[in-house]
């Protein structure tokens, strides 16, 4: 055959071909730049975070996690695990400062076997104690640094990166709770409503939230700037009536009265907060051993601890420990505590949520909330024994008070009314994390919330998907076409050499 005179049509040269091959292409160099940008880092590398959350009652130890690259993005820390410390707060150490420290060995171990090793030196690890340190810290000064020393001492020993151990002001810890809940939920680069925020603690109780009205008082206020929105906050920390305290001030009151109308011996304290049949005895200066009371001097050191279970009597004796008497501004909560009228919808943690999950009282109206809690308050304390015998006796003896104390500070101090009480949610965790000041703290120390928007992906994420499939099966069709193409002429072609 004489190759000479056959031509062969080699498709490759055809204008149309060259236009699809190029739309190919290019169109490839797209979809791969575009994954790229969109998903870097291809491989998630994580970094961790230790905070310790010395409170009265007890310390807890959070470790989060986060992807190294998208440390700036909202919602992108997450709570990997909590270990709680076992025995009471650090406060309780003041007679032995070393326990204090020692306390801490068991979940410190137990972070250095959560975190890769690999991570240890770079893992930032603070301590924040709260109103317990506060109160410690008011009654002896030198016990409280003695007791810092010593969790200092202790976490230094760790192969972490020790950053501090410090007690937080009533201010950052309203504040800290207030960036975590909005942090977790994701308001703070939405431009709708924030979350206030509602910590009760055993010794304070916190209340932060965007008002509506101008803030009068100056200690009351503070401004951030987060993702490029400015927030003007109102947060107060009441030291003192954390639900322990509350007690406390609420049974010496008690107390004295008993006392003023009746000096015989044995004293017996017939209190409406605890359940008929509950009679315990107790030493006077158990009550009183706390800087949140004047000491109160008594010949008589025991006293009989007798439950009546009538709620209303009991809220009538808790309002007695809220001056509502005074205000030195246009409006306040209690003791002369400036206060805007609550806004918005707020999320109520710690022993907020401990004390009305137990009473299932989450998610009711305040009407249904207090006839419920009227009932529980007037069973007997033998049944409520019976109904929960693997509940700590002194949590459970003290639900009617603490709700009972809940409902009184809600209402009668920061002014929530029957309208506004569906506005609170009653809340343990958002997601994996709790709610609670630790998250923001570390959050702030770490400069995870910038002030500005940080870069957002080139497109948002279900875009990206979409933009992805159809250019996808664009180049399919192309594909196809090119087949055919290429088919028709190497048929044709083959006619030709024919
Ligand atoms: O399971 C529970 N049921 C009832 N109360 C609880 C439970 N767990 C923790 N609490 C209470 O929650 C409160 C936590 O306060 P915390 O120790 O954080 O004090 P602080 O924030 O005032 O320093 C304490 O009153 C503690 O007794
Ligand atoms: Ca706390």
């Amino acid at each position: 055959m004489d190759e000479q005179g056959v031509k062969v049509k080699n498709p490759w040269h055809r204008p149309v071909v060259i236009f699809l091959a190029a739309v190919i292409i290019v169109g490839i160099i797209i979809m791969v730049a575009i994954s790229v940008v969109q998903n870097k880092p291809l491989h998630q590398k994580y970094k961790y975070g230790i905070v310790l959350d010395a409170g009265s009652s007890h310390t807890s130890v959070f470790i989060y996690e986060w992807p190294a690259e998208k440390e700036n993005n909202t919602g992108m820390v997450r709570q990997k695990h909590t270990c709680n410390v076992q025995g009471k707060g650090i406060s309780s150490y003041s007679a032995n400062p070393q326990g204090a420290g020692a306390s801490l060995q068991e979940c410190m171990e137990e972070a250095k076997q959560k975190i890769p090793a690999h991570r240890h030196p770079e893992t930032p690890v603070y301590l924040g104690a709260t109103a317990g340190m506060r109160l410690l810290r008011m009654e002896n000064e030198e016990a409280s640094d003695k007791v810092l020393d010593s969790v200092a001492h202790s976490l230094k020993s760790y192969p972490f990166s020790y950053q501090g151990a410090r007690i937080i002001s009533g201010q950052e810890e309203g504040a800290f709770g207030w960036i975590t809940v909005n942090y977790l939920s994701k308001n703070l680069r939405k431009p709708t409503g924030t979350l206030g925020a509602l910590d009760l603690g055993g010794a304070s109780t916190q209340i932060t939230f965007v008002p509506q009205q101008n803030i009068e008082s100056y200690d009351n206020s503070i401004d951030f700037r987060l993702y490029g929105n400015d927030y003007h906050l109102y947060t107060h920390s009441f030291l003192c009536y954390g639900k322990d305290q509350a007690l406390k001030l609420s049974m010496g009151k008690k107390l004295e009265s008993t006392l003023k109308a009746d000096e015989t011996d044995p004293i017996e304290l017939r209190d409406p907060c605890f359940h008929p049949g509950y009679n315990f005895t107790r030493t006077v200066p158990n009550v009183f051993n706390t800087p949140c009371m004047k000491e109160m001097k008594l010949a008589n050191e025991t006293f009989f601890h007798v439950g009546l279970g009538n709620w209303s009597q009991c809220q009538q004796s808790i309002r007695k420990v809220f001056n509502t008497i005074n205000c030195p501004y246009s409006r306040c909560s209690f003791n002369g505590v400036f206060q805007p009228s609550v806004y918005g919808d707020f999320g109520a943690f710690s022993a907020f949520f401990f004390v009305m999950d137990f009473l299932n009282l989450t998610s009711d109206t305040l009407a249904t909330t207090k006839q419920k809690l009227a009932a529980y308050c007037s069973t007997p304390w033998k049944k409520i024994v019976e109904n929960h015998p693997n509940i700590k006796e002194k949590y459970l003896s003290e639900y009617c008070f603490s709700a009972t104390y809940i409902l009184t500070l809600l209402e009668d101090g920061y002014k929530f009314t029957s309208n506004n009480w569906k506005d609170i949610r009653f809340i343990k965790k958002i997601g994996d994390s709790d709610a609670g000041w630790t998250l923001g703290y570390m959050l702030n120390l770490t400069n995870m919330i910038p002030a500005e928007a940080p870069d957002t992906p080139l497109m948002p994420y279900g875009g990206y998907v979409t933009f992805m499939f159809l250019f996808s099966l664009l180049i399919l069709v192309l594909l196809l076409l090119v087949y055919f193409y290429f088919r028709r002429s190497t048929r044709t072609g083959q006619k030709d050499i024919i």
